[in-house]
C-alpha cells in the first residue's frame, strides 16, 4: 500500500530524513516512532506529497505522488498535529465541508458522517459548536472527518499529542474499529512507545533522519532482548526518548496552500 525506497530530504546541509526505505502493507497501522526531530514529520509530508524529496521513490496505493498526485492525493487523507477543525461550525458543519470538497456526493456524503460521528462517540453533540468541545473531542472529531471520503490511507501525525491517557485509548479504540472494518491502511508518527506497541501492527524507529530498526513490537524487543519499546529504542540508538512538546504551526497552511497550487 506505501512503498518507500531510499528516501532523502535535505535543508541546506542538514539531511532531515536519510535514505529511509519501508514497505506498509494494507489493512495494516503502521507506526513511525522516534524523538522530535527525529524526521517523522518530514516523511509524512513527503509521503503526502507536501514536500518534494531531494531522491528516492514513494508508492502510495501503487502510484506515484510524483506523476499522478491528484489521483494520489484522493486515495489518502490526513491529520496534522495542529487543530485544523473551525470551532465556530458545528461538528456537522465541519463533516459537511470536508465532503464538499472532496466531492463526497450528498447522500453519501451524510450517511458517511452519520456513521463516523457514530463510532467516534460524537453523535450526540453533532449541533454543538467545535469551541465547546474538549481537546480529545476536536481530535476525534478531525480523525473522524479524516475517513469521511472513504480513503485508502489515513496518515495521522502525533494524533494523541497532549491528550488524557484516557482519550488516547479511546481515540485509538475508534481507529482501530474503522481500520478492521474497513482495512483502511493507517500511518501514525508518535513519541509515545507505549502507545505504538499497543496499537501498532508494526513499527519503524526513527532517529537522527536514520530508520534504525522495523518490525512487530514483539520482534523489536525479541530482537534487542527488551522488554519494551521503550528499552528497544535506547538499545538500538544509545539514548532515551527525548519527550518534548511538538510544535511545528502550519502544516494545515501548508497543505491548503497546496490544493491551492503552490508547493515548497
Ligand atoms: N523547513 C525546514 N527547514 C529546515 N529544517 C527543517 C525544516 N523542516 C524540518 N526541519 C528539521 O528537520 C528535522 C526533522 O524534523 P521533523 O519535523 O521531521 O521531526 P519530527 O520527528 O516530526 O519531530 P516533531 O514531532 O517535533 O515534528 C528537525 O531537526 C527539524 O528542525
Amino acid at each position: 500500500m506505501i512503498r518507500v525506497q531510499n528516501l532523502v530530504k535535505s535543508f541546506g546541509n542538514f539531511t532531515a530524513v536519510n535514505d529511509v526505505s519501508f514497505d506498509v502493507a494494507a489493512g495494516e497501522i503502521f507506526a513511525f516512532l522516534g524523538p522530535n526531530g527525529a524526521g517523522k514529520t518530514t516523511t509524512i509530508k513527503m509521503l503526502t506529497t507536501l514536500l518534494r524529496p531531494n531522491s528516492g521513490a514513494i508508492e502510495l496505493d501503487g502510484l506515484n505522488p510524483e506523476t499522478h498526485q491528484n489521483e494520489a492525493r484522493k486515495r489518502f487523507g490526513i491529520v496534522f498535529q495542529d487543530p485544523s477543525l473551525d470551532g465556530e461550525l458545528s461538528a456537522w458543519e465541519n463533516m459537511e465541508i470536508h465532503g464538499v470538497l472532496y466531492h463526497v456526493p450528498g447522500k453519501i456524503r451524510h450517511k458517511r458522517a452519520e456513521e463516523l460521528l457514530k463510532i467516534f462517540e460524537l453523535w450526540e453533540r453533532r449541533n454543538d459548536q467545535v469551541k465547546k468541545f474538549s481537546g480529545g473531542m476536536k481530535r476525534r472529531l478531525e480523525i473522524a472527518r479524516g475517513f469521511l471520503h472513504t480513503p485508502r490511507i489515513l496518515f495521522l501525525d502525533e494524533p494523541t499529542l497532549g491528550l488524557d491517557p484516557q482519550s488516547r485509548n479511546q481515540l485509538w479504540s475508534h481507529v482501530k474499529k474503522v481500520n478492521e472494518s474497513e482495512r483502511v491502511t493507517v500511518f501514525l508518527t508518535t513519541h509515545y512507545m507505549d502507545e505504538a506497541d499497543r496499537v501498532a501492527h508494526r513499527v519503524g524507529i526513527i532517529d537522527h533522519g536514520k530508520l534504525v530498526t522495523v518490525g512487530t513490537p514483539k520482534a523489536i524487543k525479541e530482537q534487542t532482548g527488551t522488554e519494551s519499546l521503550e528499552e528497544a529504542f535506547l538499545a538500538l540508538t544509545g539514548s532515551t526518548i527525548r519527550d518534548e512538546s511538538a510544535g511545528s504551526a502550519d502544516q494545515m497552511r501548508q497543505f491548503a496552500r497546496m490544493w491551492s497550487g503552490g508547493r515548497r
